[in-house]
């Protein structure tokens, strides 16, 4: 797997090495000598299955303990990934990378510990797979607000419409009122 530079030096696009043959393709969806490799030593311990229909719109999420670092795959449909850095010393902080993660493109999103994270459904029946390094503690998490101007994500709405949100992303916080990282 190769792990590509973003914007945002933390944050990885992860391109998997894809072996195709007569019998359909294979590839390793985690390597973790890989990443050590490229500096990343990453040890996970749940991993999480979620389907949704198109239009959907999950996020932003993290955790202020129990903190998660996440590495993200689409194996049915597509979506806009993101992750926003919450790190306030971080100069990347507020700012946003977002990818188009999908079942034809195979590749994988890297999202560190002190990002929320979220994504937009572009197709319906999408299935979005993650791995986590850490266990999910409900009160530990923060939802930021999807569509905070300080962020300013340019979510691709324009062949979706507005989206379908679960009551709790609607109510997300605002960044400058949010609780963040160090
Ligand atoms: C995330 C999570 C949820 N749940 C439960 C809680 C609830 O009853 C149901 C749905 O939870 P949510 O509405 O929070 O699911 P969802 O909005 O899909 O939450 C996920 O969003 C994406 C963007 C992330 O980055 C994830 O870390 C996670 O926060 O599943 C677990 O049991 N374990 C988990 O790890």
């Amino acid at each position: 797997m190769k792990l590509v530079d973003t914007a945002l030096p933390e944050v990885k696009l992860v391109e998997p090495k894809v072996i195709g043959d007569c019998r359909g393709f294979f590839l390793e969806s985690w390597n973790a000598r890989e990443f050590a490799e490229a500096g990343l030593e990453v040890g996970f311990v749940q991993d999480n299955h979620s389907r949704s229909a198109k239009g959907v719109l999950r996020g932003l999420h993290y955790q202020v303990t129990q903190v998660q670092g996440k590495l993200i795959r689409v194996v049915a449909g597509r979506v806009f990934d993101v992750v926003v850095d919450l790190r306030r010393s971080s100069p990347g902080f507020g700012q946003w990378v977002g990818v188009e993660l999908s079942a034809q493109n195979m590749r994988m999103l890297w999202c560190p510990p002190g990002f929320a994270h979220g994504f937009l459904v572009l197709e319906d029946g999408t299935d979005v797979l993650y791995k986590c390094t850490d266990y999910y503690a409900p009160e530990h998490e923060r939802t930021l607000l999807w569509n905070d101007d300080d962020v300013g994500i340019e979510w691709p709405l324009a062949e979706i419409g507005g989206p379908v949100l679960s009551a709790k992303d609607a109510q997300g916080a605002r960044l400058c009122g949010a609780e963040v990282f160090p």
